[in-house]
């Protein structure tokens, strides 16, 4: 007898996402710029889920959307099965924000310069009630040595300008972690550190991820380290998702022409040279609510006359592969 495979637990699942930002002084219409477009994705529980572009591509407006920085223009957000709004309504902004983490690209822009890291990491744990003055301590020091910042009571009585950047960042870590989050948005968490801490970054990422089933939504431009790190990858140009789905099938046989080109700038092991592929230097269009088409046509090598009209619909390719092209 075959097993039930278990269908793993969707926690955010978003659907046509737009958002629109005003270009100038006025609200209207044709004033606005489009930065996401009919975006959709589900995070499944103890899953990454990679978004992969080049800047502006819509990236960290998405994340700010899902953790409630940003207001979206359309589209539905669904938290643990439920409309973000009713979620919020019913269990509070608070909750919502205690689940939904974020940490972000700059380590040292997001920690308070005049505080120790035992106040880091010690102000959510009591804002959320997930420590008291009695056991305070042990849970910071827990948390830190979580995150491989040894010895933890040395790293504690420290201020942020006394770190490295890789330190700094496993600090940012472990303060989402204090409140036990069920997401993490991690935006851009590596590309300001040294090469040499990169990975002991995304390996702790991993591990949250792996033994205590944290959900990451990790932005980066480098597909390279999505394809290390996440279990999905979604590639996003100008605002648009154009090529979505296992990041083993996204990176290994990408049939988009720009996750074409992204790939073909990643250096690859034991092969000599790059992979070629003619992108032409066109401008990154401006989207607008109005504008028509696929935003890489300007780019693409291999554009046909119907790209410039109308955005392709989303055609699979295989099992946990998905693409917007009409060239395929
Ligand atoms: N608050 C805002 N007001 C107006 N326009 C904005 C705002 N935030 C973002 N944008 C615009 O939306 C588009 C998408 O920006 P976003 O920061 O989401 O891209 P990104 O892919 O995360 O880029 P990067 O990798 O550089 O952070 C850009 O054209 C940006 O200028």
């Amino acid at each position: 007898m075959m097993d039930t495979l278990k269908s793993p637990e969707v926690i955010l699942s978003v659907k046509n996402m737009v958002k629109d930002f005003p270009t100038g002084q006025s609200n209207s219409k044709k004033k606005m710029m489009r930065a996401v477009n009919e975006v959709s994705f589900d995070l499944c529980k103890g899953e990454a889920l990679a978004i992969v572009g080049e800047s502006g591509s819509g990236k960290s407006t998405g994340a700010r959307i899902l953790s409630r920085i940003y207001d979206k223009t359309a589209g539905e957000i669904m938290f643990k099965g439920q409309p973000l709004d009713e979620y919020v309504k019913e269990h509070g902004s608070l909750d919502y924000a205690r689940q939904v983490q974020m940490i972000f690209q700059d380590p040292f822009g997001s920690l308070n310069p005049v505080h120790s890291i035992f106040h880091h990491i010690a102000r959510p744990l009591l804002i959320h009630k997930r420590a008291n003055k009695e056991n305070l301590e042990k849970v910071v020091y827990g948390l830190l040595e979580l995150v491989g910042l040894q010895p933890a009571v040395e790293t504690a009585e420290k201020y942020p300008h006394e770190l490295s950047g890789g330190q700094r960042q496993r600090v940012a870590i472990a303060r989402a972690l204090a409140v036990d989050p069920e997401v993490i948005l991690a935006d851009e968490p590596i590309s300001m550190l040294d090469v040499s801490v990169r990975l002991g970054i995304l390996n702790l990422m991993s591990d949250l991820k792996d033994k205590h089933g944290i959900s990451f939504m990790y932005i980066t431009h480098d597909i390279a380290t999505a394809r290390y790190f996440a279990e999905k990858t979604a590639v996003m140009y100008v605002g648009h998702m154009v090529e979505w789905g296992s990041s083993d099938n996204v990176t290994q046989t990408p049939q988009h022409p720009y996750t074409q080109l992204l790939l073909s700038a990643v250096p690859e092991a034991g092969k000599s040279g790059r992979r070629e592929l003619d992108a032409k230097k066109g401008e990154i269009p401006l989207w607008k609510p109005d504008s028509k088409g696929c935003p890489f046509a300007m780019r693409c090598p291999r554009v046909l006359d119907k790209c410039s009209d109308s955005f392709p619909a989303i055609t699979q390719i295989a099992d946990d592969h998905f693409i917007r092209c009409f060239n395929i």
